[in-house]
């Protein structure tokens, strides 16, 4: 996993690489894969401190019963549901048992588990959609890479078998009353942790709340777009509200699928263009924008605080 941070303060721009390594095993000899939430902030004096894992414990772990869910030790959870939701994902819901339920003022998003593929011992991060519910019920929207190990491990798992987890993990922590705009660009399922952002906060910022946020997500085909069950959702709140949350999909080929809201997908990757036009549609903002992003033009920043949240494979990032 990488992180970087970007500032941008007045004539000042500093750039800041942090890379770590969150995998249980030697990272891959020749591969470009790379699941890495990038945060970039564009600010006047901003601040900016994220931390994301600390794997201070592993997978050696041990598994306990009767204990609040923790990730100093891994919990039995049940699949109890797990559905295709495209070529290589899936949507896997785990039950976590009722006393091992944490309480939900422990659960900050943006937040992740650990699951453990016991057959090889070794595990990966994933993050639930809707945070964990009353019931215990965890999603996910899991991708499976065609030698990945723990991707194809869960989709194999049916309804009724046991997995292991370990969390929550803080994967970066959210702060009220703190940005003014966030924009939050996603590849594939790097759409998951702004989904739990959208579920936990967006969709229930009060009326009051002056923070807008923008999502621009792309899939390489419209098959691989999220299923409804995540779009839907997004899709009728950025229409309900379009002052305070907007979506725009993207797809690399034009390949039509059956699927009505893929069909409202731009054909192209997400770029400078594109997120200057998405930003536009504001016009008390557009003069910002434009000389942001303008290659002569005077920066003109004023007192807005932005945040950038990047999150999915390593050419996204
Ligand atoms: C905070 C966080 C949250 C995440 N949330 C989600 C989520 O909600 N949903 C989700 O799907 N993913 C999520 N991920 C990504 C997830 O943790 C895994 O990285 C991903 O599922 C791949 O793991 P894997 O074990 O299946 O594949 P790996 O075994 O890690 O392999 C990954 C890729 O590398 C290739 N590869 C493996 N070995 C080699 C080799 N020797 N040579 C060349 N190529 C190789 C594989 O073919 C595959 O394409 C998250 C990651 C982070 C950091």
């Amino acid at each position: 996993m990488s992180l970087r941070a970007f500032y941008h303060a007045n004539r000042w721009i500093a750039k800041r690489g942090i890379s770590r390594n969150f995998s249980s095993k030697p990272p891959p000899k020749s591969s470009n894969f790379k699941y890495g939430p990038t945060a970039a902030l564009l600010g006047v004096g901003i601040a900016a401190s994220y931390y994301f894992f600390s794997p201070d414990v592993s997978r050696s772990a041990p598994t306990l019963a009767d204990q609040v869910l923790s990730p100093s030790h891994f919990t039995r959870c049940t699949v109890t549901s797990s559905e295709e939701s495209g070529p290589d994902t899936r949507l896997i819901t785990v039950t976590v048992p009722k006393q091992s339920i944490p309480p939900a003022s422990s659960l900050q998003p943006v937040w992740s588990v650990f699951i453990k593929d016991d057959d090889i011992q070794v595990e990966r991060p994933y993050t639930p959609l809707e945070g964990l519910d009353s019931e215990g019920r965890m999603r996910f929207w899991i991708k499976r890479y065609p030698r990945g190990e723990v991707g194809r491990w869960l989709h194999s798992k049916k309804c009724g078998e046991d997995i292991e987890l370990r969390g929550p993990l803080q994967t970066w922590t959210w702060k009220e009353d703190t940005w003014d705009e966030v924009v939050m660009i996603s590849g594939g399922t790097g759409i998951t942790p702004f989904y739990q952002l959208f579920h936990s906060v967006i969709s229930r910022a009060p009326s009051t709340s002056s923070t807008r946020f923008t999502l621009l997500h792309s899939s390489k085909t419209h098959a691989e777009l999220p299923p409804s069950a995540i779009l839907d959702p997004l899709v009728s709140y950025g229409e309900e509200n379009p002052s305070k949350f907007q979506v725009h999909l993207f797809v690399d080929s034009s390949a039509q699928s059956s699927n009505t809201v893929a069909l409202a997908a731009h054909v192209g990757r997400i770029g400078r263009p594109e997120i200057v036009k998405s930003l536009q549609t504001d016009t008390s903002k557009s003069s910002w924008w434009n000389t942001l992003f303008g290659r002569n033009e005077k920066v003109d920043l004023g007192q807005r605080k932005i945040l950038f949240l990047v999150c999915g494979p390593e050419p996204l990032v």
